[in-house]
């Protein structure tokens, strides 16, 4: 894998388009890497119609794999952590060490679909190991860092990377975030747009601060996600692309 490298071990490599989600083998133990526990699917996600409990006491219909990539700083964890707490993680950044995740229910549509979330390190030094779990991925949410450029131009080197490595299927969504830092803002609205639509991405700008888009980004996916498993719904078909452009919000939308 060919990847740049930047003062703050920014990430890169590059493209895929959106996809499906694919039946996942059982997971190979990679020592000092945090694993799912036993509410883990083993062979992909439960049929529709037979409810599974979670081992967090979670029910749910059908469950799937998120996985979080981006460069390091761009704000993956906080990310993960408003949209599973609520809660913004301000102060000293903690860069995530390997790979963590986080497991959350949402009622879609009246199915309730798990969804578990991958949260990778974005550091140059844990790249083999998150390399590892990019097979498994349902979808993916791409970040870049509104304030960081360098977040920015990686993008496509990212994009090389989940083609290398994800499922050809897998969903993948490109989110701009911070853009509650507008004085801060190096990259215009219209540049993300424009490199989404490049690579046939959906694309929204989000702030784990605000929490702007954040359970939207979440929800979009999980939507894609149980139509592709729902073969023969009557439900109307959900389209990501209009989905995230009608319901997103702009950056300046309902500051706290
Ligand atoms: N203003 C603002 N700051 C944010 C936002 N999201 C994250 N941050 C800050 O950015 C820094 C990095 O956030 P993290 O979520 O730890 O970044 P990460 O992508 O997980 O980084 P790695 O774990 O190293 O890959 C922290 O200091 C956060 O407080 C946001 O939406 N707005
Ligand atoms: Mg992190």
């Amino acid at each position: 894998m060919s990847r740049k490298k930047t003062p703050k071990n920014k990430g890169a490599s590059a493209p895929a388009a959106s996809a499906l989600p694919a039946v996942n083998g059982p997971r190979p133990a990679r020592p000092g890497t945090a694993r799912p526990g036993p509410e883990a699917p083993r062979s992909g996600p439960p049929q529709p119609g037979r409810p599974s409990l979670g081992g967090g006491g979670d029910f749910y219909d059908v469950a799937f794999k998120v996985m979080l990539v981006g460069d390091s700083g761009v704000g993956k964890t906080c990310l993960l952590v408003r949209f599973k707490d609520g809660a913004f993680l301000a102060g000293t950044f903690i860069s995530t060490v390997g790979i963590d995740f986080r497991n959350k229910v949402l009622d879609v549509d009246g199915m309730k679909v798990k969804l578990q979330i991958w949260d990778t390190a974005g550091q140059e030094r844990f790249r083999s190991v998150t390399q590892a779990y990019y097979r498994d991925a349902h979808a993916l949410l791409l970040l870049y860092d509104v304030t960081n450029k360098a977040s920015f131009d990686n993008i496509q080197a990212w994009l090389t990377e989940i083609q290398e490595h994800a499922q050809h299927n897998v969903v993948l969504m490109l989110l701009g975030n911070k853009v509650d830092s507008a004085q801060e803002r190096v990259v215009k609205r219209e540049d993300g747009e424009k490199l989404a639509k490049e690579y046939g991405l959906p694309f929204m700008e989000t702030s784990a601060k605000t929490g702007l888009n954040v359970d939207l980004a979440f929800l979009a996916i999980a939507k894609e996600l149980k139509q592709r498993t729902m073969k023969a719904s009557s439900e109307p078909h959900f389209r990501l692309h209009e989905y995230v452009k009608r319901e997103g919000r702009g950056a300046f939308c309902c500051r706290p």
